[in-house]
């Protein structure tokens, strides 16, 4: 038998819709009662570890998750599926990637419609994420996503629809495989995680998003609260307008951690442009270009190399040398 341990967390995938009310969670999860068509030699062992929205998840909540996985690699399961709310899913997809070594197949799974719309898909996207999740091809590929039949690594994944059940993309490098009916077919390799098997999550890190004609207001601001990290999503190939440079100098002079990413959906950050405030000049000021993840997985990793106790050629060096 293949024994796969199933973690629910809440999201879309155990709501219902109500007229009149909206789509809520359901006390008793609704994928219980439906009927679930899986191979024979599959056995499924199900807990739910919270039931939240996805948008109250925290790294709290996913370090609770990351502890549940570390349990069970010694009892004796192949893989683990986690159903999660779509809108924070490739966070914790990440954190999990970041934070656990291990042999099990860790597949993240949810759904866009609630189990009583109609064409809902948490079932079937259920279904595929235990069929993966079984598959022996599916063990030490780190954490997966599976949605809409197809595969994606944490690192690249990215929720891109508000609603459309094929919202999970990984826009610059594509999904690393597909599902057929019955099985996984895995179509690229996955590079490998620096993990850090952190047991704390402290740390305030904001994102903030630059834009036209944007100044230094938030970095100074965000200077006076001694915040922990800052992460920036800055233009095009990396570049920043000029009236932010003053607050931003102040902020690195404080040796407060400031990791950049672009606000573009394709692509990765590089200093390329020798302007006032481009990628350049920012990143002899000490900015560090984090490769081609989004602002919020930006912050993860900052996030776990705060909590690693790093020495700063390690930390710099796992910031961006991904
Ligand atoms: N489709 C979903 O799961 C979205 C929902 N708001 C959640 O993330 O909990």
């Amino acid at each position: 038998m293949k024994r796969v341990l199933v973690l629910h967390t809440g999201g879309t995938i155990s709501m219902t819709q109500e007229d009149g009310v909206g789509v809520s969670l359901s006390n008793k999860h609704p994928l219980g009662d439906k009927f679930l068509p899986l191979p024979k030699d599959i056995e499924l062992v199900v807990e739910e570890v919270f039931n939240l929205p996805s948008p109250h998840i925290t790294p709290k909540e996913m370090l609770l998750l990351k502890e549940r996985i570390v349990k069970a690699q010694a009892e004796n399961f192949v893989g683990v599926v986690i159903t999660h709310g779509t809108d924070t899913l490739e966070e914790t997809a990440y954190f999990l990637e970041l934070t656990l070594k291990n042999n099990l197949a860790m597949v993240l799974t949810g759904a866009m419609r609630s189990s009583n719309e109609i064409g809902s898909d948490g079932l079937y996207n259920f279904r595929q994420a235990i069929i993966t999740a079984a598959h022996e091809s599916a063990r030490d590929k780190g954490v997966l996503v599976v949605m809409n039949d197809e595969i994606h690594e944490a690192r690249f994944v990215t929720k891109t629809h508000t609603t459309s059940v094929d919202t999970f993309r990984a826009p610059t490098f594509g999904p690393i495989g597909i599902l057929s009916k019955n099985k996984p077919i895995f179509l690229k390799d996955v590079i490998e995680e620096e993990v850090y098997p952190i047991t704390t999550v402290e740390g305030t890190i904001p994102i903030i998003k630059a834009y036209a004609g944007m100044d230094g207001t938030l970095f100074d601001l965000l200077t006076e609260r001694n915040v922990d990290g800052i992460v920036i999503e800055a233009l095009g190939a990396g570049n920043l307008p000029p009236a932010v440079l003053p607050s931003l100098e102040k902020v690195l002079q404080k040796n407060i951690p400031v990791a950049l990413v672009s606000r573009c959906a394709n692509g990765i950050a590089e200093d390329i442009y020798s302007y006032v405030g481009g990628g350049v000049e920012l990143k002899s000021m000490g900015v560090m270009f984090v490769r081609g993840i989004t602002g919020p997985k930006a912050r993860l990793r900052l996030l776990v190399a705060l909590n690693a106790n790093l020495d700063s050629t390690s930390f710099r060096h796992y910031m961006t040398e991904i």
